[in-house]
């Protein structure tokens, strides 16, 4: 068992995926995963492992915001071995063109956070997600005649942003949507050497204050995580 989380070494599979929210981890393992058993309740972030398509998968959730996801990213790398992480999340819009319940496919993650900027001693750092993962969830998302977008994406510090003209700034660089873990992920995957991506799902629009309810995001959840899981078991074979 690590600091947070209370599983045994074979316990976790190689490859995971980490919704911010606990519960959404729950509906993972219930809906999607066969023989999937609890092997986390350190603080109630729960943590599962089963079989998807014949494959051995997790789910982990990771709590929200980058000191949240540094911990249990850290932790499943370094004390379980895990080695492929895709993140299934919400995010915020903030590009007109941009859709409630599209999904996007995070390229790289921008970031408002002062971590990297401490990690790198003041070097701007350009966290980004591994092609190959990248690569094959576009693929499959075109078989599957998904609507995504794929690009640049704000990790942001707070999840209550007033200030306009910043977001504006960042839609201005083309950013496509907002979210609270991304980069964290992404940077310490590069710096273990493991493969990670994020997969959002768009949950609300920031400029037009459109949201949506949570039983209409469970269907587009369904499709985000099936690419994921899709993603997850094809992983080793690049
Ligand atoms: O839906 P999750 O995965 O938690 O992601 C998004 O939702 C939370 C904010 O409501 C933040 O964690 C943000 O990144
Ligand atoms: O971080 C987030 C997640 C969803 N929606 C937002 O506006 N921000």
């Amino acid at each position: 068992m690590s600091v947070h989380i209370g599983a045994s070494p074979s316990d976790i599979a190689e490859s995971i995926l980490l919704p911010g929210d606990p519960i959404r981890a729950k509906f993972i393992a219930d809906t999607f995963l066969e023989e999937a058993y609890c092997y986390n309740g350190v603080r109630g972030m729960l943590g599962y492992t089963g079989f998807y398509k014949g494959n051995r998968v997790s789910v982990q959730g990771t709590g929200m915001g980058i000191p949240s996801m540094s911990i249990y990213a850290h932790e499943l790398i370094q004390e379980y071995g895990v080695k492929n992480m895709i993140r299934v999340g919400t995010c915020g819009a903030i590009q007109k063109g941009v859709q409630l319940r599209e999904i996007v496919l995070a390229m790289s993650a921008s970031t408002n956070s002062a971590v990297n900027q401490r990690r790198f001693k003041g070097i701007d750092f350009a966290p980004t997600a591994n092609f190959h993962f990248l690569k094959r969830a576009y693929d499959l998302s075109q078989e599957k005649k998904m609507s995504v977008r794929v690009g640049n994406v704000m990790t942001t510090d707070t999840f209550y942003i007033n200030d306009r003209e910043e977001i504006q700034l960042w839609a201005d660089y083309q950013m496509l949507a907002l979210e609270m873990e991304t980069a964290e992920l992404y940077t310490l995957a590069t710096r273990y050497h493991v493969n990670a991506l994020s997969i959002l799902t768009v949950s609300n629009h920031v400029l037009t204050g459109e949201v949506t309810m949570a039983e209409e995001r469970e269907s587009t959840f369904t499709e985000m995580i099936e690419l994921a899981l899709d993603v997850a078991i094809t992983a080793g074979r690049q």
